[in-house]
């Protein structure tokens, strides 16, 4: 098919002049740039098929973040166009995570001339029907990421328990570790229950900043404060008739709570700048990976709110405790992934399982989740082998890093926040003094 062209950005012209001599027989312009900056121009000159995108410009700062910018500047013009990432073997995961923001597929370097070709031939092929990958909602996620009980005694025990109670107006406590699935949880119990007709209302006690907590949950009336320009409910009344999920319950400051104590209590809320009373029909969801009970004995959360919101305790074991699960889960991510990334369907090796039920999984079934998201990525086999499977013990980590910028020292420090919080997010992020979303953003810049 020599009616394609293609075009090439790579700071090594020793890399352009082979690619330009590989390629020639395959497409009809191979054009070369070694610089980035004039790719828009490029991109506008000429009508391209296919981009082969380095990922590691030299002149930068080699972080990829260049690569990166220049993926999404070639999707806002050419939305249809397909890249191609060209990455060093140690830049994989950037390699990933360019694929998840749109890329077609990458080749690591230093390549195989046979695979480049073809990679670069399918994905021009495929410009008219552009593979669209974009990650699910859970609304329409559907069926697939439907929660999944898995076998082990634990959880049928949970099952058993949960479908008794979800069908009940009962005050519902989930408790378990980062990652364990109490949110999935919570719309399982949402999804059985009579309530079901009606969204569930979610809301993140640990992102509410403290001066919006009343009017975030309780709503405001115009002119309550200086930027209410309106009336607005908040997610009681958002939630009347429904189920309202208050997720990191543990983390709602002592002050606070004797507010949200009353609401519960009263079955009624009050908009701020009013004196009216709004009665609401809620059913109450609490979940936290933070230990309540021992927050309570230092005082720092309410016995009386514990009780109210505690009728029925749900514990989500470990994923450690419960290895039975862990292949299982894995191969149903494998078939949500594969489909998702528009991959044949793959399996995994006898020697993957094994690393797969051996890894402590302090990040839980996210971190499962990830680690097969990634293997499905990066898969070029009909079988997902152990060394696709890049697991790294935190624990062990913290320990090995040489310490010798001050980033260094940063993702260090939070490495070991998150060993001695047992990987609970919210008491690593006051452990350090930041918030939980300064975190998420960090341990997305270290790829933690
Ligand atoms: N039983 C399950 N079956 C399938 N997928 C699951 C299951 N439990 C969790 N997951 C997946 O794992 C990820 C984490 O789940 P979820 O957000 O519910 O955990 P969490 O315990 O609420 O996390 P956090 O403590 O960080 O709030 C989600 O992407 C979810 O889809």
């Amino acid at each position: 098919m020599k009616n394609r062209n293609i075009l090439i950005v790579d700071d090594n012209r020793g890399v352009l002049t082979a690619l330009q001599l590989l390629l020639k027989p395959y497409f009809r312009i191979v054009r070369t740039l070694s610089s980035p900056t004039t790719l828009p121009a490029e991109l506008r000159g000429e009508e391209w098929h296919v981009v082969l995108l380095d990922m590691n410009f030299t002149a930068s700062l080699n972080t990829g973040n260049e690569g990166l910018y220049w993926l999404h500047e070639i999707k806002r013009q050419c939305p249809d166009l397909p890249v191609v990432l060209f990455t060093a073997y140690a830049d994989i995961d950037l390699a990933v995570k360019g694929i998840k923001e749109g890329a077609a597929d990458f080749v690591v370097k230093p390549w195989d001339n046979r695979k480049l070709v073809d990679t670069l031939l399918t994905a021009a092929q495929g410009c008219s029907k552009e593979k669209k990958v974009s990650s699910p909602s859970y609304a329409d996620k559907g069926g697939e990421t439907r929660m999944y009980w898995g076998e082990s005694p634990v959880m049928q025990q949970l099952r058993m328990l949960t479908e008794k109670v979800a069908p009940t107006d009962a005050n519902i406590l989930i408790t378990g570790e980062n990652g364990t699935g109490k949110e999935m949880l919570a719309r399982e119990i949402h999804r059985i229950s009579l309530r079901r007709q009606q969204e569930m209302v979610c809301v993140d006690m640990g992102a509410v900043s403290e001066t919006l907590f009343e009017s975030e949950l309780f709503g405001h009336v115009k002119g309550a404060f200086t930027d209410a320009h309106a009336d607005r409910p908040g997610k009681f009344e958002a939630a009347h008739r429904s189920t309202l999920f208050l997720d990191e319950i543990g983390n709602l400051p002592y002050h606070l709570q004797a507010k949200l104590l009353t609401a519960i209590q009263r079955r009624s809320i009050v908009r701020v700048g009013s004196n009216t009373s709004i009665p609401v029909d809620i059913r109450l969801i609490c979940a936290t990976n933070r230990n309540l009970p021992e927050l309570v004995a230092r005082n720092e959360f309410r016995e009386d709110l514990f009780y109210r919101i505690n009728t029925i305790h749900l514990e989500i074991p470990a994923l450690r405790e419960r290895t039975e699960d862990i292949v299982p889960l894995a191969e149903r991510f494998i078939a949500r992934f594969c489909k998702q990334y528009d991959r044949p369907l793959v399996r995994l090796t006898d020697d993957a399982q094994v690393k797969l039920r051996r890894h402590p999984w302090y990040g839980n079934i996210r971190e499962l989740e990830h680690a097969v998201e990634k293997a499905v990525i990066i898969c070029d086999d009909t079988c997902l082998s152990a060394e696709l499977f890049q697991l790294s013990d935190r624990r062990q980590e913290a320990s090995e890093i040489p310490v010798s910028t001050l980033e260094e020292m940063e993702k260090k420090m939070i490495v070991q926040a998150f060993d001695t919080c047992r990987g609970n997010l919210s008491a690593v992020a006051a452990q350090l003094g930041i918030t939980r979303q300064t975190l998420y953003n960090k341990m997305k810049k270290y790829g933690l």
